[in-house]
């Protein structure tokens, strides 16, 4: 765990690095009181407050100190009867420890560093067995538990050194109700030999008898003294002597005097040592329900913060401290513990919270915070607020919030020390323990509270400003202004305190009325502890030797010995009643309020209450909700069920309108085929829907029906019944198609020219492919009928004697723009026309021949007479040179009428075309022209005129019968 606070500027003069302590394990500590100290006396009486506890100090196991019976006695020792003889010995005389170890030397070896002292442990406990049997153990006391007499014993050794023995269960965890320093010297008060103190407020012998009497055990006075880098050329060193196995300062000079103390720290002490002296024992009483106080007090630059805080490889009294409460919070499984943690500062006499400010904010930083006022209560006695408090859960957490109040914290330069403090800083640590009591939130009778409720301790941990006489600068003279002031108040009232005390030592001014707390911040956030609700213990740090110059010299000395003063005067008047915090039951009151371990636990009932309730509701509502789960689910099933019917539906129906879509598509190619081919009854249906189907078929059949000879009487049959057919059908087929359009299907008809079995648009398309067979078949039948038919006509047209022709090459075809049955009906009444006129021409050729045969022979009797022209032209007379008329000629002559007879034709076609009659369409077929009824053409067309005005005879005098005759 990293113990290390945040002073990274701070150049340290501490010991060489050395490994972060080991978290203490106070109930396998042994004392290192290992020299038997022989108890002169048992205290008989005790005072009510409590006795002074003996110290428990750890006597520096040197292990040039001889075993205790034989130490040879001195003058200046302790002599037989265990009194002691006051000495004052240079500190030159005291065996020095080599330097750099302070643990190698006389200063016993830190008990947090694990060292084993090297004095036999049987001894040590026989001492502690015999210190035993003169502490009771029933003692109401907060010294030793036991209430009755405790000895106290210091030896004075011939040497002159001090061995001090401490009880044993001083550095018992397991000590309860008591609170004894570890340091603390006692000279045995029933030799009579009163150590006649110096004139300066060191403790005298009557004085330490009297301190135990008014249990001053429950304050603790230290002195640490700073080593010095100027030492070589400082004050005289034979002026101040230094003994720290004597807890004695002794200073020769002008007031000089010794000093006696609980504790006095040479220069060679570390921090753990100091902090295992002043703090160790007091931290463990504060988590036992204790309040405790710790602060350090001195000039500004003798090593305050340099105690309290540390370095990273020495750390201070506050981060062993943080240290020793985790390590008893994990000794003691039995209670649980809640610790929150406040920082504040006074600073210019205005308390500021450290642990709102953002860090680095530096001197004066500017940040605006709620005014932090003091308050009393009954309780909490005098608290600042409002001040914020973090709750922490580990060693680490907490050094992090007092590291982050630190770097919050105001220092600046002094002449003294490079980063001095200028504000008084507070670490408040409240404790709050309860026992723990398994299983008793469950079923607690008492509304939740459980016996022995909580209990709520607070460690105070003080790093004061340091006093300084004259400063430069006028902002470090205010401060330092402030700072005289408020540690003159805690003087003043340290001094005053002892003129209120009673016969046993009480303070009678319980209540401060004529004490000056309130004369400063300090005093009266110090109160509590000042009037003896507390534990105390005060370290004041002095340096000696330094000074360069005289008057420096001079100045110092007055500083220190003004410190040594006011710690004698706070050894002397100081004195606490502190009891163990009572343990609040339930959250009542103010205080009740604050007990925030409490606090959380009702809160945690009051949940695990809701919790149960929930429960049960739970339970109940269960069967419900999963009721209507049940439903819901079933309800989402059948809905997922709906939606995927209804999507399969759609989806059929999709299939089914393609599907139907397709049918009617083949249905309609059934149709189209069937209206091309001929049906069952050989008609002719929708030509017009396939044109080309249409075009090829009629113009097979008008060619062959021009073709055919006049008196083809099927083909004409045949091609009016299939105008007439082609209309129906088309108007069936239209009407068939209207139908499907509507998509809806419809039952199959008899009716042969309608859908047929596959009217419903659901025939097979094998079924429908044999039917498009069918009629494919039915077509290629009726065109293979056709050309037979054609084929007869040519062959009737050739072997006919009279002129025939055949239609023009190109054919009549089908006028492309107009409906079929119109073109049909146009044509069968052309071709009607043509061949009566075809006829007339024949008969009208007859007579022609046979006057031309009459002719002939009426000038075979005269041979100069030549035949008369013939209006056909000069072919006429190849043709007359035929045989008889009627007669087929047999000498190849008869084509070339036919010739004659196609110019006529196309002659007279021609004709027609240019009078409008009809149309010659692009491939040229003639049709007739848009708007014109066909019926028209049923009249003899007049175009034929020129026909007639050719020279022939009047068809009126023509008689074929007469011509035969002829
Ligand atoms: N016992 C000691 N061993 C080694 N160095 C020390 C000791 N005491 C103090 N110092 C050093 O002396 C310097 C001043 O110490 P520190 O800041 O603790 O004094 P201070 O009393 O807190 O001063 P101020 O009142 O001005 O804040 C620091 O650099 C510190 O490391």
């Amino acid at each position: 765990m990293a113990t290390a606070l945040p002073r990274p500027s701070r150049p340290s003069n501490g010991p060489p690095n050395m490994a972060l302590p080991a978290l203490p394990v106070a109930k396998s500590r042994k004392s290192t009181g290992n020299i038997p100290s022989t108890p002169a006396r048992s205290v008989s009486s005790t005072p009510r407050s409590g006795l002074r506890a003996p110290s428990a100090s750890l006597a520096p196991p040197s292990p040039s100190l001889p075993p205790v019976g034989s130490y040879p006695k001195s003058p200046t020792g302790v002599n037989a009867a265990g009194k002691t003889i006051r000495k004052t010995v240079s500190i030159n005389s005291f065996p020095q420890p080599p330097r750099g170890d302070t643990r190698a030397g006389s200063v016993p070896p830190s008990p947090l560093s694990g060292e084993k002292a090297p004095r036999p442990a049987r001894k040590a406990k026989s001492s502690r067995e015999s210190l035993q049997s003169h502490f009771g153990t029933n003692t109401p006391s907060l010294l030793n538990g036991s209430g009755e007499g405790k000895s106290v014993s210091s030896v004075r050794m011939s040497d002159g050194l001090i061995s001090v023995s401490s009880p044993p269960q001083s550095r018992s965890s397991s000590a309860q109700d008591s609170y004894s320093t570890s340091a603390t010297t006692y000279d045995d008060p029933a030799d009579g030999t009163t150590q006649q103190g110096d004139s300066s407020g060191g403790l005298s012998v009557a004085e330490k008898r009297s301190s135990k009497a008014d249990g001053k055990g429950n304050v603790v006075v230290s002195v640490r003294v700073r080593p010095d880098a100027n030492s070589d050329h400082g004050s005289p060193d034979g002026e101040w002597m230094v003994d720290g196995r004597r807890s004695l300062i002794a200073y020769r000079g002008k007031e000089g005097g010794d000093h006696y103390y609980d504790n006095v720290f040479t220069t060679h002490d570390n921090n753990a040592r100091v902090y295992d002296h002043i703090a160790k024992r007091l931290v463990r009483r504060v988590m036992e329900g204790y309040h405790g106080t710790v602060f350090a007090y001195g000039m500004t630059g003798t090593g305050k913060t340099f105690s309290m805080q540390g370095t990273a490889s020495s750390p201070g009294v506050i981060p062993l401290a943080i240290t020793d409460i985790f390590s008893y919070i994990r000794e003691t499984p039995s209670r649980e513990f809640l610790l929150r943690v406040s920082y504040l500062e006074i600073y210019n006499e205005r308390i500021h919270d450290l642990l709102s400010m953002p860090t680095g904010s530096g001197v004066g930083g500017g940040v605006q915070q709620d005014e932090i006022k003091l308050r009393e209560d009954s309780k909490r006695g005098v608290y600042a607020t409002p001040l914020k408090e973090e709750i922490v859960q580990s060693p680490t957490q907490l050094l992090r919030v007092i590291a982050r109040g630190d770097q919050a914290r105001r220092t600046a330069s002094t002449q003294f020390n490079a980063r001095s403090s200028r504000s008084h800083a507070v670490v408040q640590i409240v404790v709050e323990s309860r026992e723990r009591t398994p299983g008793s939130s469950a079923g607690d009778k008492r509304s939740g509270i459980v016996p022995g409720g909580v209990r709520v301790s607070t460690l105070s941990l003080i790093d004061l400003a340091g006093s300084e006489k004259a400063a430069e600068s006028k902002e470090r003279r205010q401060e330092g202004a402030h700072i005289n002031k408020s540690l003159l108040t805690l003087g003043t009232v340290i001094a005053k305190l002892s003129e209120w005390k009673d016969k046993e030592g009480k303070n009678t001014d319980k209540e401060g009325k004529h004490l000056p707390y309130r004369d400063s911040k300090l005093t009266r956030l110090l109160q509590g502890a000042l009037s003896g609700n507390s534990l105390v213990s005060i370290l004041c740090t002095i340096q000696i030797g330094a000074a360069g110059s005289v008057a420096a010299a001079n100045s110092h000395t007055g500083e220190t010995l003004s410190t040594l003063k006011f710690a004698s005067r706070a050894k002397n008047s100081i004195v606490s009643h502190a009891k163990r915090a009572e343990e609040a039951l339930g959250a009542g009151g103010d205080g009740g309020a604050r007990v925030l371990l409490e606090r959380y636990r009702m809160e945690i009932l009051e949940l695990r209450q809701q919790l149960d309730s929930q429960a049960k509701k739970k339970q109940g509502d269960e069967e419900e909700v999963d009721k209507t789960k049940v439903e819901e689910v079933e309800k989402a099933r059948e809905q997922e069920a709906a939606e995927r019917h209804e999507e399969q539906m759609l989806e059929m129906q999709l299939a089914r309108t393609a599907l139907k879509e397709r049918i009617d598509h083949l249905n309609r190619l059934i149709l189209s085929s069937k209206s091309v081919g001929v049906n069952s009854n050989g008609s002719v249906s929708s030509l017009g829907q396939y044109p080309r189907y249409s075009q090829a078929s009629l113009a097979g059949s008008i060619r062959s029906s021009v073709g055919t000879s006049i008196g083809g009487r099927s083909l004409l049959e045949r091609t009016s019944s299939m105008t007439s057919a082609s209309s129906t059908i088309g108007q069936r087929s239209n009407g068939g198609g209207n139908r499907r359009l509507s998509g809806e299907a419809e039952p199959a008809e008899p009716d042969e020219d309608g859908m047929g079995e596959f009217g419903d648009g659901t025939a097979s398309l094998a079924t429908q492919n044999r039917a498009l067979q069918a009629d494919l078949v039915d077509k290629n039948r009726y065109i293979a009928t056709l050309e037979k038919r054609l084929l007869q006509a040519r062959r009737t047209s050739s072997s006919r004697t009279s002129v025939g022709f055949s239609a023009p090459s190109k054919g009549i075809m089908v006028g492309e723009d107009h409906s079929v049955a119109a073109a049909l009906k146009e044509k069968d009444a052309e071709i009607a026309e043509l061949r009566a006129r075809l006829d007339d021409k024949d008969r009208m050729l007859s007579a022609l021949r046979s006057a031309a045969r009459s002719r002939d022979t009426a000038e075979a009797t005269s041979s100069d007479l030549r035949p008369p022209r013939s209006p056909l032209g000069p072919t006429q007379h190849k043709k007359d040179a035929g045989g008889a008329p009627g007669a087929v000629p047999s000498d190849g002559k008869q084509p070339q009428n036919v010739e004659d007879m196609d110019k006529m034709l196309e002659e007279m076609i021609q004709d027609r075309i240019e009078t409008g009659h009809i149309i010659r369409g692009s491939r040229g077929s003639v049709r007739l022209p848009p708007g014109q009824a066909i019926n028209a053409l049923a009249e003899p067309p007049r175009n034929l005129e020129p026909l007639r005005q050719t020279p022939t005879p009047s068809m009126d005098a023509w008689d074929p019968e007469a011509g035969k005759k002829a």
